[in-house]
């Protein structure tokens, strides 16, 4: 593990770090805010997944998240988006598929699938890693998402509800099996057999019968992917239909960008902090 830089804020450290990720056989660059009360104590930790072009920065500089998990004391963790720099055919073609459109999914074709594991990476490789160098609570882990990264946190979080205490989106991609966006990155990672890309899909999950675990998602109606790729009311409906629960909060006026992340991400560590701080 390699710091590339580190500052201080909120009386917290905010540090980059590049590593050489086994499951992605690639270099990966991620952050890790340690809020002030780590120096004395293990904190809980939430995970961040961002949207399409994102690296781990994006989050860690525009949506102000660390005073609220300063004053919470938990740890916040981002990640780049995809591994970038392999020399993939095609890999730097476009914004929605190869280098920072990893769709947090294990691919499966070729030539994506020796370095295109962001499933594995999320949920096992990078929280290994955190729990072995940072003073963090073993296993007491959160995680949300934006855009692309809201869709990763809802469907990770879903299947792996023995590791993730809970899960809330800002403008998830709710239903990537049923818009341009997943299914040009499914075919492109998972190829054309659309069984398998069920489960990457949340609609599609709750659908299944997925066990039930509370969803908290924030949705701005002024955003430019709203009706094309994001399809809220596909969320919601298929959680009537299942009885899943879901607190789906939609604010007129608000677009897509960060600027929507901030105005919001307050509600959103104080609603992690209360399961990360339950025993
Ligand atoms: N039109 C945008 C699409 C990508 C986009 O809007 N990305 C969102 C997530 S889906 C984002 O967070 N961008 C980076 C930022 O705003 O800092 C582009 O080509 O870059």
């Amino acid at each position: 593990m390699q710091l590339s830089s580190q500052h201080t804020l909120h009386d917290g450290q905010l540090s980059f770090y590049r590593h050489e990720s086994t499951v992605n056989q690639a270099s990966m660059g991620f952050a890790i805010y340690l809020p002030p009360q780590s120096t004395s104590k293990p904190v809980p930790v939430l995970y961040f997944l961002s949207g399409l072009t994102c690296t781990e920065e994006n989050f860690m500089i525009k949506s102000g998240a660390q005073r609220f998990a300063a004053k919470h004391g938990i740890a916040l963790v981002s990640m780049d988006t995809s591994p970038r720099n392999l020399g993939l055919p095609g890999e730097d073609d476009s914004y929605d598929f190869g280098s920072g459109a990893g769709f947090y999914l294990n691919a499966s074709k070729e030539p994506w699938s020796r370095h295109y594991r962001m499933e594995d990476y999320v949920v096992k490789e990078l929280p290994g890693l955190i729990e072995e160098h940072f003073p963090v609570q073993p296993g007491n882990r959160s995680v949300f998402g934006h855009s692309m990264g809201g869709h990763g946190a809802l469907t990770l979080a879903l299947k792996n509800q023995d590791k993730f205490r809970s899960v809330s989106a800002f403008s998830p991609i709710t239903a990537p099996t049923q818009n341009e966006w997943g299914i040009k990155a499914f075919t492109g990672y998972l190829g054309d057999d659309r069984t398998l890309w069920r489960q990457y899909d949340t609609v599609e999950l709750i659908k299944s019968g997925v066990a039930p675990m509370p969803l908290l998602v924030d949705q701005g109606l002024a955003d430019e992917f709203l009706t094309e790729y994001l399809q809220p009311e596909k969320l919601l409906e298929v959680c009537e239909q299942h009885k899943h629960p879901l607190t789906m909060r939609q604010h007129a006026g608000y677009d897509h960008s960060y600027y929507f992340i901030s105005s919001f991400i307050e509600d959103h560590i104080s609603y992690h902090a209360g399961y990360l701080h339950q025993d």
